[in-house]
Formats: C-alpha cells, sequence, structure tokens
C-alpha cells in the first residue's frame, strides 16, 4: 500500500539516507540518521513506521497509539502529518495520524487522542501535556518513538520536556533520531533515547553539490541591497519560486513595503510574510500557500533580532539582555522553526538580503532549495560588515567540497542601475519604524476580519465589524506607483527591448497614456528568415547571451547566474 502511495507521490527511486535506513529500521533496530538537509529523511523514518503498524495490526486488532513522533517546531509537525498522509493515502481508514502540535482546543485534540490514533505527531511540549493528563497512555503500547531535527530539540529548549516524556513511555521500543548534523545535543540525545543504535552518518555533503545549487554573493549596502533587489526582480532575473531571507522580523515588512502589495501584483507575483511573531496557523497556511504556488515570494525571517539601534550587530550577551527586555513586550513563537527543516517546495531561489549570522544558518537557509532532485540557487547580499561572516562560510563551504571555491561572485553593475537606485532608494527611506508597525497593525486587522473563530462574535456585533472595516487606512508609506512602471530610459541598453515587452504587460493593468495603434503580431519579419529573427531575440536576450552589455557577467559565472537568474527546477 505505501509502495502505491509512493509511486502516486512520483519518486522514481529511493535517496540515499532512504536506501540506507529503511531496511535498518525495517528490521527493528535503533538508528541515528544524519543525512543532509532535503535529503528526504521524514520518508527514511516514516515508511518504516507505517510498515511497522501494519504489520502489528495484522497480529493484533487492538487499537492504540503505535507511533509517537517529536519535532521542534509546529510548523515541521504539519509537515510530518502530511508526509505520513501522502504515505497513506492508499490505506483507506485503516492507519489515522494526528498532529496535535497545533495551538487550539484541547478538548477536541483530547478526544482525536482518546480515539486512539495509530501515530502522534506532536512537539514535545504537547505531547508531555496530553501525557500528564492521561489524555494520552503510551506506557503499555508504543513501538516506536521518532525524534526529528534532533539537533534542534534542546536548542528549542525542549531537553527537559524530553527527559520527562520518556518516563511515560514503555520499558522497549524502538526509536529513530533524524538530523541534518551531528551536534553535541544530538549525541546527547543518543544517549538517552537510543539504545544499541545503528548511527548512519552518510559521507555526503551537507547542502547539495554545485551541479545541482550554486552559490552567488554579491557585494552591496544597505539602500543598494534594496536597488539591486528592485532591479533583479523588475527585469526579472529573478524567475520560479523565491525566498528572501532577512535579519530580523521586522524586515520582513521592509521588501514587502518597498515593493507594496499591487507591485508586487503587477508583477504577477504572490508574496507573503513569515517569521515567528505570526500565529502558527497564519505561518502554516502561508508556507502550504507558497507550496500550493499562490505565491511566488516569500519573506522571512529566521533569526532573533541582533541588530542594534545605529545598525551593528549586538554581542550574544547584549543580545541576550535585549531580548529579556523585549520578552514582556513581543511574544514569540518558541515552537516556530523558518528555515530549519521546513519542506519549502519547488523553491527556485534563496536570497540572504541580510547575510545569515552563522555557518550553520546559512547551510539550513540554502537547504530550503535544491531539494529532492531539483535545481537551486542562493543569492546572497553582503555589506561590508557582513564580510566576515561570508568569508566563515566560504571557508565552510571550500572545506565541505574539497576545496572547490564553491561561493562565486555575481556580476552585477549597479553603476548601470543609477535610475533602480534612486528609485527604491527613495521607497526604502519611506519605510520608517512607524511605517512597519503600521503594516503589521493592517495585518492584525486582516487576520481578525478573516478569523473564523470571530465571525459568530462579528454577526452579533456588527459595529464592531464596521468600524474594523471603517478604520482608517494603516497604510503610511506614501505607495509610489511610479515604481511599478519602469521606463526603458532607466533600462541598460541591452535590455531594453525585453523588459520594455515585459513592462507593457503590466501596463496592461493599470491606466497608461495612449499609444498609436499597432498590431504587433501583423508586423512583419523584416530583413531576413524566422531563424534570424530567432537568433536576434536570443542576443538581446540577457539570459541566454554571455554577453550583457548594461549588466556584466564573466562568463565563468553564465552558467550559475542563469540558473540563478532563471530558476528553473
Ligand atoms: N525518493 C524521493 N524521490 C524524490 N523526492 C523525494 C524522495 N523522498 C523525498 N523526496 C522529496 O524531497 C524533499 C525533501 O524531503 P524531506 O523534507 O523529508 O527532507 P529532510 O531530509 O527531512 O530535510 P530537512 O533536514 O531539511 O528536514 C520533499 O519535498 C520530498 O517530497
Amino acid at each position: 500500500m505505501a509502495c502505491k502511495a509512493i509511486a502516486k507521490l512520483a519518486w522514481a527511486e529511493p535517496t540515499l539516507i532512504q536506501e540506507t535506513a529503511i531496511p535498518l529500521l525495517l528490521e527493528g533496530k535503533d538508528v541515528l540518521m544524519r543525512a543532509r538537509t532535503g535529503s528526504g529523511k521524514t520518508a527514511a523514518f516514516a515508511i518504516p513506521v507505517i510498515q511497522k503498524i501494519i504489520n502489528l495490526k495484522h497480529t493484533s486488532a487492538y487499537q492504540c497509539i503505535r507511533a509517537l513522533i517529536l519535532s521542534p517546531s509546529k510548523e515541521l509537525c504539519g509537515q510530518i502529518s502530511s508526509v505520513v498522509a501522502d504515505l497513506t493515502l492508499k490505506c483507506g481508514r485503516e492507519i489515522r495520524c494526528v498532529d496535535i502540535s497545533p495551538t487550539g482546543d484541547m478538548q477536541t485534540q483530547k478526544s482525536l487522542l482518546l480515539d486512539k490514533p495509530d501515530i502522534v505527531v506532536a512537539t514535545p511540549s504537547k505531547a508531555l501535556i496530553h501525557l500528564k493528563a492521561s489524555n494520552m497512555k503510551l506506557k503499555d503500547d508504543l513501538a516506536m518513538l521518532v525524534v526529528d531535527e534532533a539537533d534542534l530539540i534542546f536548542s528549542f529548549g525542549y531537553e527537559d520536556e524530553i527527559k520527562e516524556l520518556l518516563g511515560f513511555l514503555p520499558k522497549i521500543y524502538q526509536a529513530v533520531l533524524a538530523s541534518a548534523t551531528l551536534s553535541d545535543d544530538v549525541l546527547s540525545l543518543k544517549k538517552i533515547v537510543l539504545r544499541n543504535p545503528v548511527t548512519l552518518k552518510l559521507e555526503e555533503p551537507e547542502l547539495a553539490p554545485s551541479s545541482q545549487l550554486q552559490h552567488y554573493h554579491l557585494f552591496a549596502e544597505e539602500d543598494d541591497k534594496a536597488a539591486i533587489l528592485y532591479a533583479l526582480l523588475k527585469l526579472n532575473l529573478i524567475r520560479g519560486k523565491s525566498i528572501i531571507f532577512v535579519r530580523t522580523v521586522d524586515r520582513c515588512y521592509n521588501p514587502m513595503l518597498l515593493l507594496p502589495s499591487r507591485q508586487w501584483e503587477q508583477f504577477k507575483i504572490g508574496a507573503c510574510v513569515l517569521n515567528s511573531e505570526l500565529p502558527a496557523a497564519v505561518r502554516c497556511l502561508s508556507v502550504e500557500q507558497f507550496n500550493r504556488g499562490k505565491y511566488q515570494i516569500i519573506v522571512a525571517s529566521d533569526e532573533k533580532s541582533l541588530e542594534k539601534p545605529d545598525g551593528g550587530l549586538l554581542s550574544h550577551k547584549e543580545e541576550k539582555h535585549k531580548e529579556k527586555k523585549q520578552s514582556s513586550k513581543r511574544k514569540r513563537d518558541k515552537e516556530s522553526g523558518v528555515s530549519r527543516g521546513i519542506d519549502f517546495q519547488h523553491v527556485s531561489n534563496v536570497i540572504n538580503f541580510d547575510f545569515p549570522l552563522d555557518v550553520s544558518s546559512y547551510v539550513h537557509r540554502a537547504g530550503r532549495t535544491a531539494r529532492g532532485n531539483n535545481q537551486g540557487s542562493v543569492l546572497s547580499f553582503v555589506s561590508i560588515r557582513e564580510k566576515p561572516l561570508m568569508f566563515a562560510v566560504e571557508e565552510h563551504l571550500s572545506k565541505v567540497f574539497n576545496n572547490q571555491r564553491v561561493l562565486q561572485k555575481y556580476e552585477f553593475a549597479l553603476e548601470e542601475m543609477e535610475g533602480f537606485r534612486y528609485r527604491s532608494r527613495d521607497a526604502w527611506r519611506a519605510v520608517t519604524r512607524i511605517a512597519v508597525r503600521e503594516a503589521r497593525l493592517k495585518e492584525i486587522k486582516q487576520e481578525l476580519l478573516n478569523c473564523k473563530k470571530l465571525q459568530g462574535y462579528f454577526e452579533e456585533n456588527p459595529n464592531d465589524l464596521a468600524a474594523l472595516r471603517r478604520d482608517k487606512a494603516l497604510h503610511t508609506v506614501r505607495l509610489q506607483p511610479q515604481l511599478a512602471h519602469v521606463p526603458e530610459y532607466l533600462l541598460p541598453a541591452a535590455l531594453r527591448t525585453e523588459s520594455s515587452a515585459a513592462d507593457d504587460d503590466q501596463d496592461a493593468q493599470e491606466p497608461a497614456p495612449p499609444k498609436p495603434k499597432e498590431n504587433k503580431r501583423k508586423q512583419p519579419v523584416h530583413h531576413g528568415s524566422v531563424k534570424r529573427h530567432k537568433y536576434q531575440a536570443r542576443r538581446s536576450n540577457p539570459l541566454q547571451s554571455f554577453e550583457i552589455k548594461g549588466i556584466k557577467r564573466k562568463t565563468r559565472n553564465t552558467k550559475g547566474a542563469d540558473a540563478a537568474a532563471s530558476g528553473d527546477t
């Protein structure tokens, strides 16, 4: 049955970790699997879990919870349960899996658990709450325990919960730890969770090879970062789904405000924000909608705020102090993870608008693209103060890939982009702290209006609903409609024909000055054959020709830069 489901997922062959781990797990061994991010670890443990339950059900019809899968964040729990759902698609109602990680009605979760689903997916703290409340009992029947993203379990602060939780489990059960790294935390967890385990440490780099994943960097200061992003998007040099990573939650809203929704729409690109301060339901919905293709871009922050008001980076001590001070004001969800482990599907580009603060963060962000057998690229904007961070990543990647120079320079002649620079600088500066706050308030207001639970309240209190709707427009950033349209004179010469055509598409959505009537299709192809016409079009296409007058890229970068630009997967 699982095989039929796998066929439906169109997985032609197992990944390396699946090929090695599944037979060991089917033999009943405890396994610690370390394999790179995006290598298919979820199915590597989920398939044996499902198979074990099917086998046990053949020997005993007694219904009970037979597997507990723990993961550090709600997003990851949701993801695991949807992989289990995909893999049990052909099992009908025979195997039931319940995800109790979402914050919600405990009574509903209790009744789901009392129904004894075969598999329970939870964060450690949620599992513990239900175990303590006797809503689920595992002491007699649990056959399998899985801890996914084991390297994050302690760093997310679950050490005590895990230790306490083990007291609710039977003496004998099979256990699996899955992790992208073999950190000290994982080794400590291994000691307390696994018995005589087989350790699978695949001899493969922690990221996909450079034939599949290309890394680029581009030196740029704050104002220029915005201009470059604006130009890359407007000139269609970034194609396919992209994740733009920024350092802090507030900065998530900057690129969004710089390119306000109207403009994203004009790009025909849907964009949304993802960060740990959004409610879990909104985060999960954003990821789901992004995966379904509703949004082309996610602007995500995966770090806590490490920035000083003057723009410098905070020391660890300063950061802790700031966090303590802020904790009463701003609520960050401990059970949230953005770059770690989330299976954003078919992402062509990861753009580090802010460079990640350490090597492991870079690896995890980069791991959001080139997943499975897909192609991908990472483009990092690096300011002067971020250079040391970049050098650390460069050194690390070159060690991982046998002294190869992995991080390539993305050649981009910003001086040719003066027009973009001028326009975006203006818009970027309009994004003040107040504007960010207002944007976030607007988001909350929208959430209230969409909240199903409040629908009843609004029906009974229509005045409140009207007041909320009537509320003054919160968007204090002056929208600059001219940003949506890039006049031809702003473009580098080599891009004029193509991008003005792209703009023509956009112009179709907004009132445009009347143009002389002409039917492009009917225009004859002058001077030569169709082949020649195609050749000329190819020559003027910066993505296909090696030499670009406006934006200079060196030939050695062209292949990767094309991938970065086209993002074809
Ligand atoms: N055998 C396979 N063939 C093709 N694609 C696969 C296969 N197994 C899994 N995948 C796909 O690979 C992607 C990554 O899988 P998964 O999320 O399980 O990776 P992971 O190793 O758990 O990553 P992370 O460490 O980041 O959590 C998913 O989109 C999944 O659908």
